[in-house]
């Protein structure tokens, strides 16, 4: 172990290309089959470990637009990054005298679907992990314990799993269980371009779910295995109008949310090729065809929608 340590590393966003959510279970969460990449938009978070009294300290730095910078962002022990510094400390180095600082450049709006929050506890459970020498193995169940969406983030994937594509394609994760069973998926896919958007409201997870469980008679959706058996390693994402994308969330989110609704109509209307919810809301995203279109959707969309910004897959 060769300390101090510090790192500034990117946490990047989420995009679930599908999102198929089954019926609640015993424990009231429920199993879901999303197919997921990560997108180029992404906070920062600087972390250093060193020697001394057993501290965790966290300081954001709120970078968010005014426009969506309304949901409450913890700054002290409730912060995901926080928590997972805290944990990582408590589990990987008992009893060591070792302090953990971190700086957290918030730039990603929160209650948008996005993972951010996840994403910047797996950033710095890796950073905390690299610190101490600690396997990537060791690190997945932490992941787990702080957010169904953590493990998604924890990336390299273990060593047993199908590299990744090396065409400059999109990384794809499966995410299964209730987000905590992951595993790197080899599809060829093509780097994706387009733009992420957000309203001024954010959707809170767990209501959004209860939105979900409300609809009547409603059908778990099946995007996420037919993507995978049917189309093989060539899916027609792009092509096919975008027909392969699917969140079983649009049905019941769409509806209660008027201002989701509008972006993502505004967004179709603009001429994305597909505009998808992203998660459980309330960002969505616009589907283009390559990088130039997608600088198109943002220039038919700047000034009329609370954020946005364009992105590709990593
Ligand atoms: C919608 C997604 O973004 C899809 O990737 C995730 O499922 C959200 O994951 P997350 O924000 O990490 O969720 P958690 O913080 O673990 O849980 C928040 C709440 O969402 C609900 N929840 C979450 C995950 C899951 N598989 N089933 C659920 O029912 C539960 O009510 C839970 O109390
Ligand atoms: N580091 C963090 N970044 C963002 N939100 C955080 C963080 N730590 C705690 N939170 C809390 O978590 C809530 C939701 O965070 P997050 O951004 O992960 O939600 P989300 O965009 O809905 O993502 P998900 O796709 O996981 O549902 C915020 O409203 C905030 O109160």
């Amino acid at each position: 172990m060769s300390l101090p340590y510090k790192a500034t590393l990117a946490s990047p966003c989420k995009l679930n290309l599908t999102l198929d959510v089954g019926l609640p279970r015993p424990d009231g969460f429920h199993e879901l089959d999303s197919l997921v990449v990560l997108l180029s938009a992404a906070d920062e978070v600087t972390v250093t470990v060193k020697p001394g009294p057993r501290t965790v300290k966290l300081i954001v730095k709120d970078r968010r637009p005014d426009s969506v910078a309304s949901e409450p962002m913890p700054k002290g022990a409730e912060n995901l990054a926080h928590k997972a510094a805290q944990l990582a400390l408590d589990t990987l180095a008992p009893g060591q005298e070792l302090q953990v600082w971190i700086t957290l450049a918030k730039r990603l709006p929160a209650q948008a679907g996005l993972g951010a929050g996840s994403s910047n506890a797996a950033t710095v459970l890796q950073a905390v992990g690299a610190a101490l020498e600690a396997s990537a193995d060791a690190l997945l169940p932490l992941a787990a314990q702080l957010g169904s969406d953590v493990a998604l983030f924890l990336a390299p994937p273990a060593p047993s799993a199908p590299p990744a594509p090396t065409s400059g394609g999109a990384y794809v994760v499966r995410m299964r269980g209730r987000g905590e069973r992951v595993e790197p998926v080899a599809l060829e896919l093509p780097k994706l371009y387009g733009v992420l958007t957000r309203p001024a409201v954010g959707v809170p997870t767990g209501p959004a779910y209860a939105l979900l469980d409300a609809l009547p008679n409603r059908l778990p959706g099946t995007a996420t295995e037919a993507l995978l058996t049917n189309t093989g390693l060539a899916p027609p994402l792009v092509g096919a109008g975008g027909a392969a994308l699917s969140n079983d969330f649009e049905a019941a989110v769409l509806p209660a949310f008027p201002e989701v609704a509008a972006l993502h109509a505004a967004l179709t209307e603009a001429g994305a090729v597909r505009a998808l919810l992203c998660g459980s809301g309330s960002s969505v995203f616009g589907l283009a065809r390559d990088r130039a279109h997608a600088l198109e959707l943002v220039k038919k969309l700047a000034g009329r929608v609370a954020w946005l910004k364009l992105v590709e897959s990593l």
